[in-house]
């Protein structure tokens, strides 16, 4: 297993350009079977997860010509639908979270669809009822097998209806949506997700011939279609890669330009940084940090500790809280990290308290960070990546930290960082992949 090797206390300059979003990516990937006509899809970003998504819908039969590492043209004509009851299926698609999202476009075409139990980060639980909820609501029929955690479902037709989703799950709402369009009649969801990731599947959608309204809303109106044809798609910037350079900057004490950061999508990102004291300058749709020797964290107007923690969109994306946190270790002031929506997520800042930093982890949700500004630097140490956010957490503190540190488990941080090192060591990093 590959390892990077980072030499810290370096400062990096020049500019940086996102890569096509991650999670907007596994939902795109999953609506090109919805249609037997050719989709092209660019900003693919050449990462683990989404290379693997690939993989598994040309192994259910879709013709994929990939015409650079980040565009590529599918045509889901001749679909195998047994191979979804594989066993080959079940390990591979097992292996990332975003291959559940097959399931709702397979049930609006094929009527049947299978799965497995999804991998992805291991973070909390992470719970797949509102995804099954809102199958059924449509007509869907299910059977669990909970030896292995893998759900058969199957509908002779969907028909649309009303439904108000439990909570507004990213994934669920994509899946449920997927299955929706081709539904007979109106369907209507009611506490959807509404990410960017989601407007620009919606906005897919609708190219493709679906007539879906309230796209940015959490009330999402479907009329369902007979047909849907082929398109053209690109992925917005990746918004969890731009708020984690406007954090490494911050902590490298670096003046780093984000080139073509998508700015109006980034919703309360920015803000949030601000609010630890980062500055930061607009121009055009690039975003340049200065290079800052101490970043003040805020307080509440009443003069309060400044908590920031996670909703869902246009709230704060729980994927950039590990960065906020590890952001504050080195500026000066109190926050209260506050992860709501995943109980292990906050586990890793047992290797932040190892490298110096000053946390009290209060619960499995709440961590008070005591930033010194630097009095206190943070040190080199071999750590392992849990999961993909706390992983470039990780990394960010080491290049941030005096001496050598070794990061172990890299896999997690490659799964959703496109060529990560490279990137790095053009912006003058000292990172070696071992
Ligand atoms: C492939 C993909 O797109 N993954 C993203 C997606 O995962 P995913 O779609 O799996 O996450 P969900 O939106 O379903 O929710 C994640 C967890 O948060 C809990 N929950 C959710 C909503 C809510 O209002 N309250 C609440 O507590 C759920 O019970 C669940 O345990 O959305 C997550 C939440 O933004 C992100 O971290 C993941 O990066
Ligand atoms: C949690 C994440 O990914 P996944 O849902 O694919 O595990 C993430 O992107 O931060």
């Amino acid at each position: 297993m590959d390892r990077f090797e980072v030499t810290g206390g370096k400062k990096l300059s020049g500019s940086i350009i996102p890569q096509g979003a991650k999670n907007e990516a596994l939902q795109i990937l999953c609506a090109v079977l919805l249609t037997p006509e050719e989709v092209r899809i660019e900003n693919i970003p050449d990462i683990l997860d989404v290379n693997l998504l690939i993989e598994l819908l040309g192994d259910i039969g879709v013709k994929i010509n990939r015409i650079d590492r980040h565009t590529a043209v599918f045509k889901a004509d001749d679909i195998n639908i047994d191979y979804l009851n594989s066993i080959e299926f079940r390990n591979k698609s097992g292996r990332l979270r975003g291959s559940v999202m097959l399931a709702g476009p397979l049930l609006a075409r094929f009527k049947t669809a299978y799965i497995p139990k999804p991998g992805g980060d291991k973070i909390g639980r992470r719970r797949l009822d509102t995804h099954i909820i809102g199958f059924e609501k449509l007509g869907t029929r299910f059977e669990y097998h909970p030896e292995d955690g893998f759900f058969h479902l199957d509908a002779s037709q969907l028909k649309g209806c009303y439904m108000l989703l439990d909570e507004p799950s990213v994934t669920g709402t994509a899946n449920i949506l997927m299955a929706a369009v081709m539904a007979k009649g109106e369907t209507t969801i009611y506490n959807a997700a509404c990410e960017p990731y989601l407007q620009q599947l919606c906005k897919m959608l609708n190219r493709m011939g679906a007539k879906i309204r309230g796209i940015g809303s959490n009330l999402l109106t479907i009329e369902g279609v007979d047909y849907l044809g082929g398109t053209e798609h690109s992925m917005l910037p990746d918004m969890i890669e731009v708020g984690s350079f406007i954090g490494l900057a911050a902590m490298t004490q670096s003046q780093i330009e984000i080139k073509g950061a998508g700015i109006e999508h980034l919703g309360i990102i920015p803000e949030k940084f601000r609010q630890l004291g980062i500055q930061m300058e607009f121009r055009g749709d690039d975003i340049l940090i200065p290079e800052q020797e101490v970043y003040e964290i805020q307080s509440f107007l009443d003069g309060s500790v400044l908590t920031i923690s996670d909703h869902p969109w246009p709230g704060f994306t729980p994927d950039l809280l590990s960065i906020v946190l590890v952001v504050a270790t080195q500026a000066k002031g109190s926050v209260l990290i506050h992860q709501k929506m995943f109980e292990s997520r906050l586990f890793f800042v047992d290797k932040l308290i190892d490298m110096g930093a000053q946390i009290i982890l209060c619960d499995p949700h709440r961590a008070a960070v005591i930033g010194h500004g630097r009095e206190q630097k943070l040190r080199g140490i071999t750590m392992s990546s849990p999961d993909i956010r706390a992983g470039v957490s990780l990394l960010i503190a080491a290049l941030s930290a005096e001496g050598k540190s070794i990061i172990q488990n890299i896999e997690q941080i490659d799964r959703g960082y496109q060529y990560i090192d490279t990137r790095l060591k053009a912006l003058g990093a000292d990172i070696k992949r071992i």
